[in-house]
C-alpha cells in the first residue's frame, strides 16, 4: 500500500470552452468533476497502474460529500479489475478513503480548457479553515496509517488555512521516524521547511526550485536543494521533461516530441511514476523514465489524475534518459 496525503483536497472541475477571452461571458461546453488535490490525482494514477493506495487529508461540507461519493464510485468500478502493472490483484479497491472529516467545506479547483489554443487556466480556492484540534486529530490518523507500514508516503499540494506552515516538516519527520520513504511535492515556505526535515524525494517544478534556492539553472538548483536536506530531487521542467539528482548520480529525461493537451496533473502523474518505481525498487533512471512517460500521457488525457494508457505504453520505451551535467 502507498499512502498519499492531500491536506487541501478539492473537488476538481474541468470546464471546456470553445475560446477563453478575458472579460467575456462564456458557455461551458463540457464539465468534468473529479476528486482532486494533488495526492488524490497521484492515487488515481497509481490505481490505474495496479497499485493499492490509501488517501488521507481533510474533507468537509457538501463538496467533500461529493468528493467522497466520487471516490466510492471509482472504488466500486475498480473492484474486480486485474492489475495492469504492480502488485494489486482484482477484488480490492485500488484507492481506499481514509480522509478526515472537518467542519469546513472542501474547496473547488477549476481548470478552464481553451479548445482553440489548447491552453488551460487554473483557478484554485483557498480551502477550509482547519482548527488546531482538527490538525491534532489528523496527526493521530496519520501516525496510525504510518503504523500500517506503507511502501511509501507522498505529501502533496498546498496547505489549507489554519494548518501550521511547518506541517509538512512535521509529517516528513514522522514518516522518517517510522522508516517509511517519504516524497514531498509542495511549494513556497512549506517546501522550504519540509526540505530541512530531510525527505527522501522532493518534486518541485522549475519555478518552485528556483524560488527556494535562488538559482535559475535547474541542475545547480537541484543540487542546492539536495544540500538543504532532500536525499533526491526530481524537478519537472514542463516540455523539457524531468531532472533527477540522487545520491549516486544525476539524470535528465524527456519524451522525443512535445505533446499538446491539458497539462493539469502532469506533475502528479510524475509523482505516481516515481512512487511506483520506488515501491518496485527500480533503479533511478527507470523510475525517471516512468515518471516522464506518465506525465506526458497525462497531457493527452482531458482531466488531471488520469492518463492515456496507449500513449503511456507507446512513450515508455522511447524516453531518453541521459546523465546530467552542469553546463
Ligand atoms: O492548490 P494545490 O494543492 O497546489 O493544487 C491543486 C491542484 O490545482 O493541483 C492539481 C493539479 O496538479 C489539481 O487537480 C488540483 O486541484
Amino acid at each position: 500500500m502507498i499512502l498519499t496525503v492531500t491536506l487541501n483536497a478539492a473537488l476538481d472541475l474541468t470546464y471546456r470552452v470553445p475560446h477563453l477571452v478575458p472579460h467575456a461571458s462564456h458557455r461551458v461546453r463540457e464539465v468534468t468533476e473529479r476528486p482532486g488535490g494533488k495526492g488524490l490525482n497521484v492515487a488515481r494514477v497509481l490505481g490505474a497502474l495496479g497499485f493499492r493506495t490509501t488517501v488521507t487529508g481533510f474533507v468537509g461540507g457538501e463538496t467533500g460529500r461529493v468528493l467522497r461519493a466520487l471516490l466510492a464510485a471509482n472504488a466500486e468500478a475498480e473492484t474486480g479489475k486485474e492489475g495492469a502493472e504492480g502488485p494489486a490483484g482484482g477484488g480490492t479497491p485500488r484507492v481506499t478513503d481514509a480522509l478526515v472529516q472537518v467542519a469546513g467545506r472542501t474547496r473547488r479547483t477549476v481548470g478552464v480548457v481553451d479548445e482553440t489554443t489548447g491552453d488551460t487556466t487554473q483557478l484554485n480556492e483557498p480551502g477550509p479553515h482547519i482548527t488546531p484540534e482538527e490538525w491534532d486529530g489528523f496527526l493521530t490518523v496519520y501516525r496510525e496509517l504510518l503504523g500500517r507500514g506503507p511502501a511509501a508516503v507522498a505529501l502533496c499540494g498546498s496547505l489549507p488555512p489554519g494548518v501550521p506552515v511547518g506541517a509538512y516538516a512535521t509529517l516528513v519527520r514522522e514518516a522518517r521516524t517510522a522508516r517509511i520513504p517519504v516524497l514531498l511535492d509542495t511549494s513556497g515556505e512549506p517546501l522550504r521547511r519540509g526540505l530541512a526535515a530531510r525527505p527522501d524525494i522532493v518534486k518541485p517544478n522549475a519555478e518552485e526550485l528556483a524560488g527556494i534556492t535562488g538559482t535559475a539553472e535547474p541542475l545547480r538548483a537541484a543540487r542546492a536543494a539536495q544540500r538543504r536536506g532532500a536525499h533526491a530531487v526530481a524537478a519537472s521542467l514542463g516540455a523539457d521533461g524531468m531532472l533527477l539528482v540522487a545520491q549516486d548520480g544525476a539524470w535528465s529525461a524527456a519524451v522525443p516530441e512535445r505533446l499538446a493537451g491539458n497539462p493539469t496533473g502532469a506533475g502528479d502523474s510524475a509523482v505516481a511514476g516515481l512512487l511506483s518505481g520506488l515501491a518496485e525498487d527500480l533503479p533511478w533512471p527507470d523510475r525517471l523514465a516512468r515518471a516522464v512517460a506518465l506525465s506526458a500521457a497525462t497531457v493527452r488525457s482531458p482531466v488531471a489524475g488520469e492518463f492515456d494508457e496507449a500513449t503511456y505504453a507507446q512513450l515508455l520505451p522511447s524516453v531518453r534518459v541521459r546523465k546530467a551535467e552542469t553546463p
